[in-house]
């Protein structure tokens, strides 16, 4: 039954189904009343055993239980419902009848029963203070056919309804949860106070109506440690206390007396057809609906309820039939069968209970992995910043170290003036900060990875180019070297790499510097030819096409030189050996060209680039004067011989200024002498004073350019030449080593067209570029090449400088080719370029870029 107003609960069962038992029938009888030993009544019924009772017929009823009327109601608890009742508070349900005639005693033992089980209950819940119960209590009775609330004074019918989940339950029935015992019993009295009563024959207090007492009982375990613990147990017992049969002629009922026997004995006959069936099984139909009071204790008669019926009896003979009913009917409801189980069931407070429990338990949990994983990520943090900062400390180091190869590159670039050295650079930042990057990516995805920038692989580019703080400019400038001669000069730029260079060599003796030096020169052509310079066996192998060498060398060496064949040269001697080491290192190219202080940076490079730039043999004294250079520490030559060559060179230059001096007045002089009949004696150092120097310029000039001719000098170098050198007396030594240099370069090398090709054709290019379509055709027209030709470009590339008779061709050949490689500014570009330096300081200049076209003078003693 379900009684409506009371908790919501939910029913889940113990998931083994119900134990079927049957219902535990006891038979009570009570002792004769006064009125009974008034009429000389006597006992007919007699207990013969706990479970038999035996009629003054000699009958035999065997029961659960039987009780003689000297039976104190709370034995009859104990062995006939205690153990029922005491059900509910496992989560069974229970019921305990009585049942039996009017006046038989059933208030009589139900409210002893009552009353005992209450005892019991409260006394069961102090012993199991481990979970806390929770006690409601409702009653209703029914009396005739109509439902009533016995905790309201409100006499109202209540309804009783059915639901398929709740089952059958009576509309807004009270329901009282109870405090604690006392109040309980409290409940009880009022209960009996409000039940219907009234006086029949056999009753002065006969209850007129049936009373249904439930008590509720929710339990759960305090701490909810397991997940038995957190379900919640709820019973309920139902405490039946039934009218009494009765038999009108013996109740003497009539009127309301009589209706009311009527209602009770039809539910009563209900009852009975119910237990009756349910005896049989539970196969055929049940008339539960038949009577309020069959609908409403459906679930105890024949559900899941343990159920206790007592039967009480009267002893007097008087009352034998009605006995003998009862204790048929009790014969019946022996055989009746119930399944109860254990309601284990989640109340909505339960449920909220235990979730906000789980809840709790999640957050502590969470809190605790959140401060761990805190912690961990808190170490993860560190570490990573720690490795951050050891990157950035590394990537400041490699920005430096790169900046510094850029800036020192950058010098050399400006100094060779080589768009190619330049294209070279642009890889080598776009490999320098690739390699930047790719080495923080490397300490990115490897904080282990220590990078040291010393270590020769990062050095080591596919390219072979340096990138370190000692960055190789030797191996730029050979590996540039050697892929410009791989490819076309395809550009105006890459005739920069047409760098001649012309080496003031100290003398090795004294005696040798006391004597006045020659002029001569060595050039070597730029092509894949080699030079060597044999000295006493010593075989000094100069890279390829990065040597040409214009040396002030004794007289007598430069007869060795011209006598030695083309591929040989021997000048050197070993002591001097060092000088040529210093020289080479410095002439060759870009590298050459580099400042002192990239000279004394030569020294701390590393071995094995040192050695992949001087490659000068497998003689071991040579390679003892190569290490020269693999040693620091060790006072090297060159800022000796540097110092020594500009002092040589200030000499020169002072030689220079008096011979033109010298010149100008011998040629006063000589005039002079003409007028007065004199003869002077001329000094050959390139100057004859007795010519007049325009003459002997327009001479000097024109056999240069018959020798740029001869030689396939390059274009650019001819035209530089010829806008630079346009008279100027001071210009005559620059002159003669121009032509001294060409012959030597004539009788000495075979000169490739190969490079003077591709200079035209890097010209042709440039004429597309610099030139608009009006001006290339005013020059195809001026230069007879037929508008409609094919190749013009190329046809006028190839006319350039090659008239070397036709002064005015010269002219237009050289203002050609300064306009497409950029040459507009000849008062830019300075004349030491191609030739002596005659700067005494070692200070570097900047004052000229390639980039603009211009070829950049240094303070060495290189000439172009
Ligand atoms: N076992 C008993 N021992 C002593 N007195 C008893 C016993 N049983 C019943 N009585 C007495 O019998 C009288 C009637 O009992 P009770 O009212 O309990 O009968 P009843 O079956 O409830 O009758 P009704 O059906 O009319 O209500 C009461 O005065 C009660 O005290």
């Amino acid at each position: 039954m379900r009684i409506a107003g009371e908790d919501e609960v939910m029913v889940i069962g113990d998931g083994c189904g119900g134990k079927e038992e049957r219902m535990l029938v006891s038979v009570r009888i009570r002792p004769l009343n006064s009125m009974e030993i008034a009429r000389n009544e006597f006992s007919v019924w007699e207990c013969i055993s706990n479970t038999t009772i035996m009629n003054q017929n000699k009958c035999f009823y065997e029961f659960d239980r039987v009780f003689g009327c000297e039976c104190t109601t709370k034995k009859v608890y104990e062995n006939s419902a205690k153990e029922v009742v005491l059900s509910v508070v496992n989560g069974v349900n229970s019921s305990v009848f009585v049942y039996g005639q009017t006046s038989s005693g059933k208030t009589y033992t139900m409210n002893g029963i009552t009353e005992c089980s209450v005892a019991d209950v409260y006394e069961y819940i102090e012993r199991h203070e481990e979970r806390e119960f929770v006690l409601k209590f409702s009653a209703i009775e029914i009396y005739n056919e109509v439902v009533r609330d016995l905790l309201s004074t409100d006499a109202r019918p209540l309804r009783v309804l059915d639901d398929p989940e709740r089952g059958t339950f009576v509309e807004k029935l009270r329901e009282e949860t109870v405090r604690n015992k006392d109040h309980l019993k409290a409940l009880l009295l009022f209960c009996q106070a409000q039940r219907q009563i009234g006086e029949t024959s056999l009753n002065e207090m006969s209850s007129r109506s049936h009373q249904i007492l439930r008590l509720t009982i929710e339990s759960s375990a305090r701490r909810y440690s397991d997940k038995d613990s957190f379900s919640t147990l709820s019973a309920s017992v139902n405490f039946i206390d039934l009218a009494g049969s009765e038999r009108a002629s013996q109740a003497l009922s009539e009127g309301i007396r009589l209706k009311e026997g009527s209602h009770i004995n039809r539910s009563l006959l209900t009852l009975g057809t119910v237990i009756r069936k349910l005896s049989k099984g539970r196969n055929g139909h049940i008339p539960y609906r038949d009577s309020k009071l069959t609908r409403i204790l459906q679930s105890s008669l024949g559900g899941n309820a343990r159920t206790a019926i007592i039967c009480t009896i009267s002893p007097a003979r008087s009352h034998f039939e009605q006995s003998r009913n009862t204790l048929l009917f009790a014969k019946c409801a022996r055989e009746v069968v119930t399944s109860a189980h254990v309601n284990a069931v989640m109340s909505d407070k339960a449920m909220v209970k235990h979730l906000q429990k789980k809840l709790a338990t999640l957050e502590t949990e969470l809190r605790y992995t959140s401060s761990t994983s805190g912690t961990f990520h808190s170490v993860a943090l560190r570490e990573r910043d720690a490795r951050i900062r050891k990157m950035e400390k590394e990537m400041k180091e490699l920005i430096q170290q790169r900046d510094l190869a850029q800036s020192r590159l950058e010098d050399l670039l400006l100094v060779v003036g080589d768009e190619q050295a330049s294209r070279e650079w642009d890889e080598l930042s776009q490999l320098s900060a690739s390699y930047v990057s790719n080495a923080y990516d490397d300490v990115l995805s490897a904080s282990d990875t220590t990078f040291d920038p010393l270590k020769e692989e990062y050095y080591t580019s596919p390219r072979n180019l340096s990138i370190g703080p000692m960055s190789n400019s030797v191996l730029v400038t050979r590996q540039w070297t050697e892929e410009a001669e791989q490819d076309s000069y395809s550009d105006f730029e890459d005739l920069c790499k047409e760098v001649q260079c012309i080496e003031v060599v100290e003398q090795k003796t004294s005696a040798n510097k006391e004597s006045n030096p020659l002029l001569s020169v060595n050039h070597q052509k730029h092509a894949s030819q080699g030079a060597s310079f044999n000295t006493d066996n010593n075989l000094v192998k100069l890279c390829p096409n990065e040597v040409s060498a214009l040396s002030l060398v004794k007289e007598e060496e430069i007869q060795n030189v011209r006598t030695n064949g083309t591929d040989t040269i021997r000048v050197y001697s070993d002591e001097s050996y060092r000088s040529l080491a210093l020289r080479k290192s410095r002439s060759c190219r870009a590298t050459m060209m580099m400042p002192s202080q990239c000279v004394k940076d030569f020294h701390t490079r590393p071995q094995g680039i040192y050695q992949k730039h001087i490659a000068l043999g497998s003689n071991p004294e040579q390679k003892a004067s190569n290490d020269v250079f693999k040693k620091p520490n060790k006072k090297c030559v060159s800022e000796d011989n540097i110092t020594s060559i500009c002092e040589f060179v200030t000499e020169l230059k002072e030689i220079a200024q008096v011979q033109y001096q010298k010149t100008t007045t011998d040629s006063q002089e000589l005039r002079q002498s003409e007028d007065f009949g004199m003869t002077s004696s001329v000094k050959d150092i390139g100057l004859d004073p007795m010519t007049n120097w325009s003459m002997e310029f327009e001479k000097r000039r024109k056999d240069i350019i018959e020798l740029w001719h001869a030689c396939n000098v390059s274009l650019i170098h001819r035209t530089y030449f010829f806008l630079l050198f346009k008279g100027d007396p001071a210009d005559s030594v620059y002159m003669e080593v121009e032509r001294r240099r060409l012959l030597f370069l004539k009788d000495t090398f075979f000169s490739s067209m190969r490079n003077l090709r591709r200079e035209r054709e890097m010209l042709c290019r440039q004429m597309w570029r610099r030139l608009s379509a009006i001006e290339r055709e005013r020059l195809y027209s001026k230069w007879g090449i037929e508008l409609c030709s094919k190749k013009r470009r190329m046809q006028l590339a190839n006319l350039l400088w090659s008239e070397t008779e036709n002064t005015e061709h010269v002219s237009e050949s050289a203002s050609l080719v300064a306009k497409l490689t950029g040459f507009l500014k000849p008062e830019h570009a300075l004349k030491e370029m191609f030739g002596l330096s005659f700067t005494p300081q070692m200070m570097y200049k900047r004052s000229c870029s390639c980039r603009n076209g211009l070829y950049s003078n240094s303070k060495s003693i290189q000439f172009f």
